[in-house]
């Protein structure tokens, strides 16, 4: 597919309705993109990253219907795959040199072996004309990994951003999505991909504030026409700002530990705080890690098994510390049979939160009017915290 975003400068990326996984790991409910977008200056015609290597048909079809014979430069904003996988088969049949960083340039010869002599290293800041057309690189480091760097057409006011402002969302209509639509999936992306990194960003989200832009042309998802939209929302996100929002994550295996988180779950509510209750079993992970966004607390569910927390709690409790939210405070509640020591556990698995751990409420067995009342005081103590 061929979009037009603005005079000479084309969407040549590929579209994937029905890939399901990302990275093995992030469920996709609507697909994705992989955008690449050709700039055709009076002088030079410059691409902006590639796509996903299976959809290399897709992508030189769509060079073909723009009838190019000639690429000058490949910027490469980011070395991973899904970006950077046709850079190789780009250099060898269009001529095109490689302009990117140092670092990527690194991870350009290790990851998928571009040869050296085949590189333009260029500096944050340094610009590249192309006749009536400038390209103005600009390093945003960890929107992704240490390499990751954006890219501005001056002259037209886009921001090629890469994987920054991206999201996972298959669309002919590559700019005429709903706001809240692109919002929530833009969210997703931020909550699996950008989240651990919140602390680089604001940094990063500061430069890219000082430009002036039209148009953000991410290389998944939709191009926004809107700029503000997304980059508010970022800085939202990016905040230490929490939302009145508790985050119950539980799996039970005879329903002791589920009747606790539902007592807890239906006493905030009552007190005025919001939940969101997930049973890890079967859950969408990038849901829960939505959900992780702006929460103020995070509540653990586990029935101690074999000495330790379940091990399928041990893999949420993982995917919370790896993706660091802004969390303040930390509960844990469970049942157990005879004895172990899935508290200590549980602290040292979430050594990455900065956040308060409330007094634990464990129970033997089934949880009793001792255990609800313990619960009723979690309640209270979270409520206190989230409503003042
Ligand atoms: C496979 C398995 C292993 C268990 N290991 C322990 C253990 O090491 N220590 C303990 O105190 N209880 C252990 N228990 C008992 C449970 O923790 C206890 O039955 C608890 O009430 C279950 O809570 P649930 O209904 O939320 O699953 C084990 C139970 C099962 C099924």
């Amino acid at each position: 597919m061929v979009r037009k975003i603005v005079e000479n400068v084309y969407f040549v990326g590929a579209i994937d309705w029905d890939r399901e996984l990302f990275d093995e790991l992030v469920p996709l409910p609507n697909g994705t993109t992989y955008n690449s977008y050709i700039i055709k200056g009076t002088e030079k015609i410059a691409l902006i990253d590639t796509v996903e290597p299976r959809k290399e048909e897709e992508f030189m079809n769509n060079l073909k219907k723009l009838n190019i014979q000639k690429i000058d430069y490949v910027i490469s904003n980011h070395a991973e795959q899904d970006h950077s996988g046709l850079i190789g088969k780009v250099v060898e049949k269009f001529g095109a040199k490689v302009v990117t960083n140092k670092k990527c340039a690194d991870f350009l010869k290790t990851h998928i072996h571009i040869k050296g002599e085949d590189v333009i290293t260029i500096e944050d800041g340094q610009e590249l004309s192309l006749g009536d057309k400038t390209l103005k690189f600009i390093f945003t480091p960890w929107t992704h990994w240490p390499e990751t760097m954006v890219t501005y057409l001056k002259e037209d006011k886009i921001l090629f951003s890469c994987d920054l402002f991206g999201s996972h969302l298959a669309t002919s209509e590559i700019e005429q999505v709903g706001d809240e639509k692109l919002l929530e999936m833009a969210k997703r992306y931020y909550a699996e991909i950008m989240m651990p990194f919140r602390v680089p960003m604001k940094k990063n989200i500061e430069k890219v504030e000082m430009l002036d832009i039209e148009k953000i042309a991410p290389s998944h998802g939709p191009v926004y026409k809107n700029p503000k939209l997304i980059i508010e929302a970022y800085k939202k996100w990016i905040s230490n700002e929490v939302e009145n929002e508790v985050v119950i994550l539980y799996v039970s295996m005879h329903e002791s530990t589920k009747k606790m988180v539902e007592y807890l779950s239906e006493s905030l509510m009552d007190k005025g705080v919001k939940v969101k209750l997930h049973n890890i079993v079967n859950a969408d992970i990038g849901e829960i890690a939505i959900d992780l966004v702006e929460a103020s607390t995070v509540v653990i569910g586990t029935p101690m098994v074999l000495t330790g927390v379940h091990p399928i709690a041990a893999g949420a409790i993982y995917l919370v510390n790896a993706l660091r939210p802004k969390t303040k405070y930390l509960a844990i509640v469970g049942s157990y049979g005879w004895g172990g020591k899935f508290i200590d556990e549980i602290k040292s698995m979430l050594s990455n939160l900065k956040a308060e751990l409330l007094e634990p409420v464990t129970v033997k067995g089934l949880v009793d009017s001792e255990g609800y009342e313990k619960l009723e005081h979690l309640a209270k103590e979270i409520a206190e915290r989230n409503l003042n």
